[in-house]
């Protein structure tokens, strides 16, 4: 029963890479943003891989040589990799089971319909479907982003359900053996953040009992997921045993010669290790926007105060941009399983913060309203706005919690027409939000707007010429969100240049709340603040026209 992964001549290319040994061969279970992108990387860096997925269509695409998103640079590749033959697509599991010696489950983990926790039922589906199939010993490998604790659980049941995993007759079941009928070894840790396996050193290479299961999360962010896939920052493999360590290292070889750093660890510690780089990073944003709004309260600017902190290396300046917020299919989703994980655990006041991480970055949707409301005369009602950027970031046509997307549906729900300009993004945003317009050229929408609505930092949008685009619009106003503006060009060709956090000269923060999501109150006329309406005045002189 027992077969070696690293030695089989009916599934390995022997004529690997120099340095990088013999390869296994690839799956990839499910081929969205991450498995598409895993799938086309891995033939790029030599294996044989098979992708499969549910849904036929993206399956046509694929084997198409089209890529069903935006991602930079990956199209090519795909195309590429068809061409060597190392890149196939499958609807079939038996087809993926009977080929891969590594198989890596990439299907979606969404937030619930019902609450905050990870809805794991495309996870449990591709798990349950390939299991009763693995006939023979491989390693499954869950790159999805999961709450602590589903990786044990999801290695008792493809100990149940394998074939390669039932007994023999008069032989120990494969893998079966350790307290999880896994072939389970308890890998442990000697604080010191070194790995130490209560068995005797193992050679990684040697044969793999049954089937197995590891857990190996994705940091790829998108935009960038070709290089941060072929040239990762870290790889984390939790395992349960040498034997899946060395059949992850050999489908890393290549990756792992550059260099990359691994870190070998047990299930529950790699499954946190990405929930908690995420919180991480979605708590760097909300602390930036934090300062912003207080920033509004005393007219600071917290470009400024980001920049400055930047220079402490204890701080540094990544994820500190202020505007927004932060969305996709990862950041918001993931914080929100990590609280209700914690919960579940009996830790919830631990990760009590990342509530708060939440409602700082929703509140930034509000305060742009805000913004663009007390620049119109304290009134959206008829105004029509050109709204740029639907993605929830540049690079990406992903609108999955976009808040682009999010603050043009309550600009529209205020009353205002809202047209919405994104490069890639229209399709996936006209799905998701039917009742707005959409155009891909800024100059094709922008005659008569009352205002521009920067919510997206597209170069293009960054390119924009304020003198150009002033001569067709109804109001030279401009709401930068996403600071992606030359706040003093667009100053000097005459528009009201208004970005969150910093001094407008012109809009205190300290609006009355005018407009909230669900309050049902009409919106305060800007007459109404007095300060805020003398300030207008200001700026209608300035504008040489009422804004
Ligand atoms: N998108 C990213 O940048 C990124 C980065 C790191 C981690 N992740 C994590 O990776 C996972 C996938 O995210 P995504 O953005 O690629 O999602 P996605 O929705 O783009 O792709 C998921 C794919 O899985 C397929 N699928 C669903 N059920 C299936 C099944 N039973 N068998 C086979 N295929 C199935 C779907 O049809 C879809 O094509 C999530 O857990 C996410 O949190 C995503
Ligand atoms: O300083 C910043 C940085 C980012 N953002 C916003 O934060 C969101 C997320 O950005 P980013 O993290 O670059 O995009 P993702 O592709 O969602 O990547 C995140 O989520 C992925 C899925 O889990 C992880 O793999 C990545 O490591 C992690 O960065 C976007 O809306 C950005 O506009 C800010 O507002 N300010």
């Amino acid at each position: 029963m027992r077969r070696s992964l690293m030695s089989s001549s009916d599934s390995l290319d022997d004529a690997a890479a120099p340095g990088t040994g013999p390869r296994p061969r690839l799956t990839v279970i499910g081929t969205g943003y991450l498995g598409a992108t895993h799938a086309v990387c891995m033939a790029e860096l030599g294996f044989e891989v098979l992708a499969v997925d549910v849904d036929h269509s993206k399956i046509e695409r694929l084997s198409a040589g089209e890529i069903p998103f935006f991602e930079p640079d990956l199209a090519d590749l795909l195309r590429a990799n068809l061409r060597t033959g190392r890149l196939r697509f499958t609807t079939s599991f038996e087809e993926i089971a009977e080929f891969g010696d590594v198989h890596f489950v990439c299907v979606g983990t969404p937030q619930r319909a019902d609450g905050y926790g990870a809805d794991l039922s495309h996870l449990h589906a591709a798990i349950e479907r390939l299991a009763p199939l693995l006939t023979r010993p491989c390693l499954v490998v869950g790159k999805s982003t999961v709450p602590a604790g589903t990786a044990a659980g999801l290695a008792r049941t493809i100990a149940q359900l394998a074939p390669a995993n039932r007994p023999v007759a008069g032989e120990t079941a494969p893998g079966a053996a350790g307290a999880d009928g896994l072939g389970r070894v308890e890998v442990g840790h000697d604080g010191l953040g070194h790995d130490e396996v209560d068995e005797p050193a193992a050679d990684i290479s040697s044969d793999l009992a049954g089937v197995q299961l590891a857990w190996n999360p994705e940091f790829l962010r998108e935009g960038f997921a070709v290089a941060d896939t072929l040239r990762p920052d870290r790889l984390v493999f939790g395992v349960a045993s040498p034997a899946a360590e060395g059949a992850l290292r050999a489908a890393f070889a290549p990756v792992i010669a550059q260099g990359v750093p691994v870190i070998v660890t047990d299930y529950a510690t790699a499954e946190l290790v990405k929930t908690a780089a995420n919180s991480f990073l979605a708590t760097k944003i909300s602390f930036i926007n934090a300062m912003a709004e207080v920033c509004e309260a005393v007219d600071a600017d917290v470009l400024t105060l980001a920049e400055a902190l930047s220079h402490d290396v204890r701080i540094g300046g990544n994820f500190l941009r202020p505007g927004v917020g932060f969305g996709g299919g990862c950041l918001p989703k993931d914080i929100r399983a990590f609280q209700a994980r914690a919960d579940e655990l009996g830790v919830g006041a631990a990760l009590r913060f990342l509530r708060e991480i939440d409602e700082i970055n929703n509140r930034r949707r509000d305060r742009v309203v805000d913004l663009v409301t007390a620049a119109l005369d304290g009134t959206l009602v008829g105004r029509r706005l050109v709204v740029l950027g639907a993605a929830f970031k540049p690079n990406s046509d992903d609108v999955r919690d976009s808040p682009a997307l999010a603050v043009a549906g309550l600009l529209a729900e205020t009353g205002a027409g809202v047209t919405v300009v994104d490069p890639v993004a229209t399709h996936n945003a006209r799905q998701a939000l039917p009742g707005l317009a959409y155009s891909d050229s800024v100059e094709a929408v922008v005659e008569g707007a009352d205002a521009l609505v920067l919510l997206t930092e597209w170069r293009q949008f960054a390119d924009l010429d304020p003198a150009r685009l002033g001569a067709v619009v109804r109001r030279k106003v401009v709401v930068d969100a996403r600071h992606a503006l030359d706040a003093d060009q667009w100053r000097q060709a005459g528009w009201v240049y208004l970005a969150p956090g910093r001094p407008t000269g012109v809009i205190p923060s300290s609006l009355p709340e005018q407009r909230h999501r669900g309050d049902g109150a009409p919106p305060a006329p800007v007459e109404q603040c007095g300060e805020t309406g003398a300030r207008l005045a200001e700026v209608e002189a300035r504008a040489g026209h009422p804004v």
